[in-house]
């Protein structure tokens, strides 16, 4: 743990800012009900096509595969919670009728809020790194219970910048941001995650709603349930 070193925040979202209970039983199901549905009325686009070139790709399926098969495979994979790129792309883009029309609406925890609102009119930065798509990181945070809060953030990543489990995408966000990854507090529930940004030198604390089971992460490394809870030495200055 540093004292009075930290400079910038990059948080996760699921588990982290906001709750699982959202992503799985809301977002999740909103977009697999819809994907074989949209995958049919938007594959001429060239997002879409793109995207599904990719899927066929990574899924070996051939040229000929449409979207019903190709939405088989997408939805094993959000089941799985697998965090492929293009079903995080296609995800996204499915929600936005979600959010738009009023029939999705983002949570957020009070505790997470008010620590990002104080860090905020303090002048620390923030950033979201999540595996969500950028685009649905958008969409997430300018339609919350608590309104539009995409005014907190600095900017944000997805795993196109690379794996939360891999060191190395850390590294690469403290290249873009241009911080010394000890400057930076990262907040995560995913111990994946903790031991991957821990080993790129990111100063981290795990976060654990809800009661779950006990975080197992690198010696050091705070464990908390709530951001009020985030110690003193390792709250963020600008
Ligand atoms: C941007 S909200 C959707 C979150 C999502 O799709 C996901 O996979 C959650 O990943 P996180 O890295 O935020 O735990
Ligand atoms: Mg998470």
């Amino acid at each position: 743990m540093t004292t009075g070193s930290l400079h910038v925040v990059l948080t996760d979202i699921e588990g982290t800012t906001s709750s699982i209970t959202f992503v799985r039983d809301v977002l999740f199901p909103y977009a697999k009900q819809r994907m074989a549905a949209f995958l049919h009325a938007h594959q001429a686009e060239p997002v879409v096509s793109g995207l599904i070139a990719e899927v066929r790709q990574i899924a070996e399926l051939p040229a000929s595969s449409g979207p019903d098969a190709l939405a088989a495979v997408l939805n094993q994979w959000a089941d799985d919670d697998r965090k492929v790129p293009p079903l995080k792309a296609l995800q996204g883009l499915i929600w936005r009728d979600g959010y738009e029309s009023g029939a999705l609406k983002a949570d957020i925890y009070p505790d997470a809020l008010a620590a990002l609102r104080a860090w905020d009119a303090a002048g620390v930065p923030i950033y979201v790194y999540s595996s969500g798509s950028v685009e649905a990181q958008h969409l997430f945070f300018g339609h919350t219970v608590e309104g539009d809060l995409r005014g907190l953030f600095q900017d944000h990543f997805d795993t196109l910048t690379g794996a939360k489990t891999d060191p190395g995408s850390y590294q690469t966000i403290c290249a873009i941001t241009g911080y010394q990854p000890d400057e930076v507090l990262f907040l995560t529930d995913n111990p994946a995650e903790v031991a991957a940004a821990h080993h790129a030198g990111v100063q981290v604390v795990a976060v654990q709603r809800d009661g779950g089971a006990p975080l197992a992460v690198p010696v050091g490394v705070p464990v908390v349930s709530s951001f009020a809870d985030i110690p003193a030495a390792m709250q963020p200055t600008p």
